[in-house]
């Protein structure tokens, strides 16, 4: 393909950094149109720009001049060596950024600045501006004096935590929501952070709070937020029981007042904040900075702020990864030891699972191999060249199953199977990717007799995953259902909805034969299959492996050499952000 106006761009270092797969077009372009804006023709500064762009496509809020070296990958996320001749040192290169009309130097550098240099980090001056955001808003929550607190809180929390073998963690962050401006919740699956959320909507109904806020980013989370809020609510005290399981959750966007093609973008801002004396976030780890900045923006000062989720998980897509910060920064200047309250113990992994998931988290590599190549029935090692013997039986068992169901017009049997077993990848296309094993699922279906119609067709047992939102009709990005025909004409039936939808109303969908690890966020399954690319892939990060495996209820299978999954566990997928280290 050729890209001839592009061509221009590519000449000096920006260019020997295209031709090596570094530096692709969309990094390229914002470095050009910034330095013809600006007439900075220093290519030093314009490849930091390009950088700054690559660094956020990734993940990062900003360029760390320090590590930028490290792991760099190309155009197909192999591994790049930039010769050292190519770098700029360090200090001509702060020089550079300094003397640069581009550049604003410090928090109080001039805001007018496209970008921002702060230390050693580069930032986009519009995520240096929603960092800061986030970081006052919560700064000043957490410094600001408690609330004092109600008289009965002693009482109140007897009765929520009842009986001698209290969890002093869970405990401590429902008192906490009583008094403070700001409250972290942070642990893995079954370490009861719904529970906890729970009491803390029975605590804040005992203290006459009614305007309260919950919400997940995902209409998914929503939906499982709901739904899991409203069973702990059965073990709640009667009488507050029944006024927490009529809180609806929302998605943070609906929250927000998220207002497609309009300006301002969302209704609640500065200027119209929310009217919630208490916001409750779950599932933050899958938030952006971007997002997260909106929704600090929008409280109002005495808003309560709770966020919850497990900070040892994939972060969002967009740049940030604003809940791992929140848990490892310092909270300088707070005096009560800062809102972080960690959740430790597990109440739902007992067993192997648990360890598993425990050892990845700690970094164990050899626990992990010895956990998955112990024998165990549900925990398995499969190298890559045995793969298909050993999942193509778990495929056609699973999605045969499905389809009996669905031809039976069994649509809640079809979909209570349908999370019976997930094959999940780390890359979307290639060898190791969802689309190209989803295919494999299907011709080994096919080849078993199940009746698979064409493509497009909506044949009874069809599996489709939701690809966007519609909140008009109830539907959100990440929804699952299974197609019947019982009825004369396909219907769709998704799970937590109860009136099947005509196919046409979805929009754009996918099987869900195989999904990428990050699709899967925010679900769980009885059985999960993970495979693993090869050693190089810079995809293999602890967080991704640890998001596979606490998908899974009751087994993992892995697919992968044991190097891989060792380099997995080992390499952790740290974001370039200023938040960590400067709240
Ligand atoms: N303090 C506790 N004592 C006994 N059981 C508990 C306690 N806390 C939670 N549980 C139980 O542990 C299980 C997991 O709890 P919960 O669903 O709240 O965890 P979670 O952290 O929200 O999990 P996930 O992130 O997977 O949704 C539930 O069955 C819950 O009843």
């Amino acid at each position: 393909m050729t890209e001839p106006a592009l061509s221009v761009v590519a000449t000096g270092l920006t260019g020997e950094f295209h031709a090596l797969g570094v530096l692709d077009w969309p990094d390229l372009h914002p470095a050009r149109h910034l330095g013809l804006l600006y007439r900075e023709r220093d290519e030093r500064v314009l490849l930091t720009v390009a950088l700054a762009v690559r660094a956020l496509r990734a993940g990062s809020v900003c360029l760390d001049l320090d590590r930028v070296r490290a792991g760099l990958t190309g155009r197909d996320d192999e591994l790049v060596e930039v010769p050292d001749e190519l770098w700029p040192t360090l200090p001509e290169w702060l020089d550079a950024l300094a003397a640069s009309p581009l550049v604003a130097l410090g928090p109080a550098g001039d805001p007018a600045r496209p970008l921002r240099l702060i230390d050693h980090k580069l930032y986009l001056t519009r995520y240096w501006q929603q960092e800061e955001q986030v970081r006052v808003t919560l700064q000043q929550r957490a410094t600001s004096p408690s609330a004092p607190p109600p008289r009965q809180l002693d009482e109140w929390l007897a009765e929520l935590f009842p009986g001698a073998d209290v969890d002093p963690d869970q405990r401590r962050a429902v008192a906490q929501v009583a008094t403070e401006g700001v409250t972290v919740l942070a642990g893995g699956p079954g370490t009861g952070k719904t529970t906890t959320i729970a009491r803390m909507l029975a605590l804040l109904v005992r203290q006459g709070v009614r305007r309260i806020a919950l919400a997940a980013p995902t209409g998914k989370a929503k939906t499982r937020l709901e739904e899991a809020v409203r069973e702990a609510a059965r073990d709640l005290p009667r009488d507050v029981a029944a006024s927490v399981e009529q809180l609806g959750a929302s998605t943070l966007h609906r929250l927000l007042g998220a207002r497609p093609n309009a300006r301002p973008a969302f209704r609640h801002n500065r200027d119209n904040p929310l009217p919630h004396d208490v916001v409750i976030i779950d599932e933050l780890s899958m938030v952006s900075l971007t997002m997260m900045a909106r929704l600090t923006d929008a409280l109002a000062p005495h808003t309560r702020l709770v966020l919850v989720g497990d900070p040892d998980q994939l972060s969002s897509v967009d740049a940030g990864a604003v809940l791992s910060d929140l848990t490892q920064a310092a909270w300088l200047g707070t005096t009560r030891g800062g809102p972080v309250v960690r959740l430790r113990r597990n109440y739902r992994f007992t067993g192997l699972l648990g360890d598993l998931a425990e050892a990845i988290r700690a970094g164990e590599a050899e626990q992990v191999l010895g956990l998955v190549t112990a024998g165990q029935p549900t925990l398995t090692l499969t190298p890559p060249n045995h793969a298909h013997d050993a999942l193509r039986a778990r495929v056609v068992t699973a999605g045969r199953a499905i389809q009996a169901a669905a031809v039976a017009g069994d649509a809640a049997q079809a979909l209570r199977l349908l999370d019976g077993h997930r094959l999940l990848c780390a890359h979307r296309h290639g060898p190791f990717g969802a689309t190209t094993w989803a295919r494999r699922a299907e011709q080994w279906l096919r080849a078993s007799g199940a009746v698979i119609g064409a493509e497009g067709e909506w044949y009874a047992g069809r599996t489709v995953l939701v690809t966007v939102n519609q909140p008009d009709w109830g539907i959100y990005n990440g929804d699952t259902g299974v197609v019947l025909t019982d009825t004369g004409r396909a219907l769709v039936h998704l799970g937590g909805t109860t009136r099947p939808l005509s196919p046409e109303l979805l929009g754009p969908t996918q099987s869900l034969d195989a999904l990428t690890v990050h699709k899967a966020q925010g679900s769980q399954f009885d059985a999960v299959t993970l495979v693993l690319p090869d050693v190089e892939s810079p995809l293999l990060t602890r967080e991704l492996l640890y998001t596979a495996v606490t998908r899974a209820r009751e087994a993992v299978h892995v697919i992968a050499t044991p190097e891989a999954l060792r380099a997995a566990v080992q390499r952790t997928a740290r974001r370039a952000s200023g938040l960590r280290d400067r709240l």
